[in-house]
């Protein structure tokens, strides 16, 4: 409740670049945008951007105690309740910021966990969130005592050597949150184990697992809606789904999947919260395909992929076949639509493209209905194991050669036509 009184306050968004920041801790106009974008989906309202250029950020203050002087007039001027950063604050920082512009401070992190802990519905995504909150507290809470510790000595009120009053505090405090924290995971364990027992009830009915991954607001929500009339909520805000939702898809007469919706991602995403989100994005891991949701009418949408690229590779998913469908496509406003061998363009707004993406779907998992005689030659024994993976193999006779029968579908048949000696359809 206290969060949502929070996030209605009018919000002065401050963003820092400095050529001594790393490229994903840097702040643009674009990342500018995607804050002011979040704020709203949080439910403030922005009411003014100052983006500072700066040759290496203060200690102290982040943005220079100049700068400072100039954001607090402008809160004062735009009756702001609340500064927040794109760049990452120290917990001293945020501290030295608070006090001196007399509002609250956030940062980009701070806001994303609030975002996710107004949006968290069921038991697991309230869990992980509660979890990604504690382990950001943490250091801050540190920070917090180790400022008063160093006031007090340096005053010299505080005896030297002996425990302060905040001392005492913090060890309790840190003492609570340490078996929080523990609780917390140990209860997310528990879902690890119920999900890990579902995933081979899948396994066991040879039911292939699809998950659908991309950028926050990409369109995943929407295309599982479209393509399996799943009914779940897609709205125009960030981070709408924090659940995974999974759905039965039938691609084609011979194939049956399951279609799974994941949490979106997003530049700067808080590692708290990826680890936190480990269990529901551990899907990932153990799906058969991906498909990689990117929207194509925004203008950023190529750093967007590449954001979810290197978090696919973070999660070790990225030796799984992925699809990148480039979703709003009705909207594309560029001269060509990208294209190649592993890319659908679709619109899952209007429905345009599904088929072409079924049909790719289908030429990925579908083991097809081809039965076929294979005489392999002995040095080819690789395309054997080829077979096992990507076809249903029926049996094995190894005689002159290794006499192989299988049900396959046409890209398989392609790769073996050469020794192919009988066909059936
Ligand atoms: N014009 C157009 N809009 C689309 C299309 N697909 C989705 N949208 C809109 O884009 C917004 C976001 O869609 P969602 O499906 O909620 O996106 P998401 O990827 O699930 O987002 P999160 O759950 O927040 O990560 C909604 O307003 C959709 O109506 C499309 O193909 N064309
Ligand atoms: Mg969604």
């Amino acid at each position: 409740m206290e969060q949502t009184e929070k996030i209605r306050d009018r919000v002065v968004l401050v963003g820092l670049n400095s050529p001594v920041l790393k490229e994903e801790e840097n702040a643009d106009e674009g990342s500018m945008e995607e804050l002011s974008a979040l704020v709203e989906t949080a439910g403030g309202e922005v009411t003014g951007f100052v983006l500072q250029n700066r040759y290496s950020p203060d200690p102290r203050t982040f943005i220079g105690q100049g700068k400072v002087e100039e954001v607090r007039a402008y809160c004062e001027n735009t009756e702001a309740t609340m500064v927040i950063f794109d760049n990452d604050l120290s917990p001293s920082q945020m501290r030295v910021l608070t006090r001196e512009l007399g509002v609250q401070v956030l940062d980009r992190c701070g806001l994303i966990l609030d975002i996710f802990a107004q949006r968290a519905k069921t038991k697991e995504g309230r869990l992980q969130v509660e979890l990604a909150q504690y382990r950001y507290l943490l250091p801050r809470l540190i920070g917090m005592w180790t400022h008063l510790e160093r006031q007090a000595g340096t005053s010299g009120k505080g005896p030297i050597g002996s425990k302060g009053p905040g001392e005492t505090q913090l060890e309790t405090d840190r003492r609570h949150i340490h078996r929080k924290i523990d609780k917390l995971r140990d209860d997310l364990e528990e879902v690890r184990r119920v999900r890990q027992t579902q995933r081979q009830q899948r396994q066991k009915n040879e039911i292939p697992v699809v998950a659908i991954v991309g950028y926050t607001n990409a369109g995943k929500s929407t295309l599982l809606n479209c393509l399996t009339d799943a009914g779940i909520p897609a709205n125009n805000r960030l981070f709408d789904t924090l659940d995974t939702t999974s759905r039965l898809l039938t691609v084609s007469d011979t194939l049956d999947v399951v279609l799974s919706d994941t949490v979106g991602f997003i530049r700067k995403l808080p590692h708290q919260l990826v680890e936190a989100f480990k269990a529901t994005l551990e899907e990932l891991e153990y799906a058969d395909l991906l498909l990689h949701v990117i929207d194509v009418s925004n203008p950023d949408w190529e750093l967007q992929a590449q954001v979810v690229d290197a978090l696919i590779e973070e999660l070790g998913a990225n030796n799984l076949p992925r699809i990148e469908v480039f979703n709003k496509c009705d909207c594309f406003t560029g001269e060509i639509l990208p294209h190649g061998e592993n890319i659908v363009s679709v619109s899952a707004w209007t429905g345009e493209g599904m088929d072409r993406l079924l049909s790719r779907i289908g030429k990925e998992l579908d083991k097809g209905s081809f039965h076929v005689l294979v005489k392999l030659p002995y040095d080819k024994g690789g395309l054997l194991d080829m077979l096992y993976r990507e076809a249903k193999v029926e049996s094995v006779d190894y005689s002159e050669t290794i006499d192989v029968t299988a049900v396959c579908s046409e890209k398989i048949l392609g790769q073996v036509s050469q020794w192919v000696s009988m066909i059936q359809d």
